[in-house]
């Protein structure tokens, strides 16, 4: 077998067109759909990432506005600048991008962001309204992730989703989405003792481990679908997933590829979710 390629670029572009459409609307009744951005230090990646975001925002014609602190930031001074975008009414979404230097309290600072415009899905009371099935945030790579399986016509109820990683942004919530949908899901991680025990069990695998071709055939059932959520550079510094691609893909049904898989959709769901802050900022 051959795996079906979801391609994630492709997915995301037709979303950006309907989220654009929106905000055209949205502008019409005098709102621009704002974003703030706080990148923190000089992570090489995080810069990119910020960029990425920046640019979706122009493209969509939301208005975007990124605050650049140094390395040495103090913890009070990142709390004191989100709370006056809380308060500010040209701002509908507030992210920080992660990671935080090791002086900074993560924590703390997602808890900082007001939950209306907490657009990253990450403050707990999001969290616990995406656990309960209410109106929430929803983290991005797991809202980005959710969208690729039903644009992909693949249906999650009663089928075995195995989540390879618990990080707070990704594994956690990934798992919670799908057993909203009615997944079994079993979640894997660094003190699993067989772990190819449980992912070939696995109707869709989601890999977030960060360790580069760390799945390989043998882990998966022949036609899984096998969604790589890992960014990571290989021997020759090229950008490769969690899942060892070429091999993986002659025995999957579908899989994702890394980069234009999970990544360009992650961008997607937070314009979505910028878009629709603006809107809940109308009632
Ligand atoms: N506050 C947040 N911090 C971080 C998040 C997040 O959702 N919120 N997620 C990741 C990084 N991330 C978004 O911030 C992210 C990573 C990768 C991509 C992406 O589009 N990747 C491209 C390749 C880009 C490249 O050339 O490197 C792809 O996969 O095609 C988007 C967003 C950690 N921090």
């Amino acid at each position: 077998m051959t795996a079906k390629i979801i391609n994630g670029k492709e997915i995301a572009a037709k979303k950006r067109i309907e989220i654009g459409e929106e905000v055209k609307q949205l502008k019409a009744k005098v709102v621009i759909p704002g974003l703030a951005v706080i990148l923190v230090g000089n992570n090489h990646a995080s810069r990119t990432y910020v960029n990425i975001k920046q640019k979706a925002c122009e493209e969509l014609g939301m208005y975007s506005l990124l605050i650049e602190m140094p390395e040495e930031t103090k913890e009070e001074e990142l709390l004191a600048k989100i709370e006056e975008l809380n308060g500010d009414p040209k701002i509908h979404g507030i992210l920080v991008q992660l990671p935080l230097p090791k002086h900074i309290d993560e924590k703390k600072v997602i808890e900082t962001i007001i939950p209306a415009k907490d657009v990253d899905g990450f403050h707990p009371i999001n969290i616990g309204r995406m656990m309960t099935g209410q109106n929430a945030f929803l983290p991005c790579a797991p809202y980005g992730i959710m969208v690729l399986l039903e644009e992909s016509g693949i249906s999650v109820s009663g089928k075995n989703a195995v989540v390879v990683g618990r990080s707070n942004i990704v594994g956690k919530p990934i798992g919670q989405l799908l057993l909203n949908q009615n997944a079994t899901v079993t979640y894997c991680h660094s003190k699993t003792k067989d772990l190819k025990l449980h992912t070939t069990q696995a109707d869709i695998l989601i890999v977030d481990v960060r360790i580069a071709n760390f799945i390989k055939a043998e882990h998966i059932k022949e036609g899984a679908i096998v969604i790589d959520v890992g960014i990571n550079r290989n021997e020759a510094g090229k950008l490769c997933g969690d899942v060892a691609f070429d091999e993986v893909s002659e025995k999957a049904g579908y899989i994702t590829p890394v980069p234009k898989g999970v990544g360009p959709m992650t961008i997607t769901m937070l314009m979505y979710n910028t878009l629709k802050s603006a809107k809940e900022s109308l009632r």
